[in-house]
């Protein structure tokens, strides 16, 4: 079970700058409370994939570690599965990471760290080879993380996430860094994963077709302080095309507008 329920909760957090950065800026002093995130409703249903969009520096990375229990909101609160959070909790959330697997150990470890409460190794083999064979790094087993590709890293970290089954993953700019065909690889490969799985994903992004292609909804988050000014459940079918749906190209112009940019392309 993966549900989510976020109530009215808020952020602030104490302006650290000493020197103003703009305008805007120029009339906080050292210590003013910033308001990062205001009055932040959502309820997201168990198995969702909600993508999160919103301008740099918005605030959808402190949403998410607040979701995960690394912080503390300011005001209102966040329920998993009808329990409050209030800690990090290894049971019911994976954060997927760029460097989230450790250097020292192979693949085949690594992917097995979240299988360790299996008793028998034999088991224990057999479901890492599983995931393994899932995002398709058969072969490269008994590697290091620095013997592989970016693009392998990821998968080996999505063998990872599978591994530990999780109710919720989160996964912060999942394809930040890859090259384009690993980024589309990469996309298909967790959308087919969330098919298979149907376990709640959160993933935030800056890349609107990332977000029209996977997302079953798309949250939309505004200028600090942040609030959401979009939240839209994306039901066309699956693989998406732009050429083939002209709603979701409309769709896709429209987001383009909201997040200030003219000229889609
Ligand atoms: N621990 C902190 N102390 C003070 N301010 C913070 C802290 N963490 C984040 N902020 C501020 O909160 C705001 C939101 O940051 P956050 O990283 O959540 O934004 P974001 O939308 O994920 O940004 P980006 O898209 O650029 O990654 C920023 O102005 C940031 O400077």
């Amino acid at each position: 079970m993966g549900s989510i329920l976020i109530d009215q909760l808020s952020k602030t957090y104490a302006n650290r700058r000493k020197v103003p950065r703009g305008e805007e800026d120029a009339i906080l002093c050292k210590g003013d409370r910033i308001s990062v995130l205001l009055d932040i409703d959502l309820d997201i249903r168990d198995g969702e994939m909600v993508c999160f969009l919103g301008p740099s520096g918005c605030g959808k990375s402190t949403l998410l570690r607040i979701i995960a229990g690394f912080e503390a909101p300011s005001e209102g609160h966040v329920n998993i599965n009808g329990q409050p959070v209030t800690g990090p909790s290894a049971d019911h959330i994976f954060v997927f990471q760029h460097s989230g697997l450790f250097p020292w150990m192979t693949v085949s470890e690594n992917v097995g760290l979240g299988l360790r409460h299996l008793k028998s190794h034999r088991d224990r083999q057999e479901q890492v080879q599983e995931f393994i064979d899932m995002v398709e790094l058969d072969g490269f087993e008994q590697h290091y993380p620095r013997q592989l590709s970016g693009g392998m890293q990821r998968r080996a970290e999505l063998a990872r996430a599978l591994a530990v089954n999780p109710d919720i993953m989160i996964m912060d700019e999942p394809f930040s860094g890859l090259d384009f065909l690993t980024h589309m690889k990469m996309r298909e490969e967790v959308v087919n994963m969330h098919a298979f799985i149907r376990k709640t994903i959160l993933l935030v992004t800056h890349n609107i077709d990332d977000a029209l292609i996977m997302g079953d909804r798309i949250v939309i988050l505004g200028n600090c302080p942040t609030r959401v000014v979009m939240d839209r459940t994306l039901d066309f079918p699956r693989p998406r095309d732009f050429e083939k749906s002209p709603d979701l190209s409309r769709l896709r112009s429209e987001l383009f507008l909201l997040l200030g940019v003219n000229y889609a392309v």
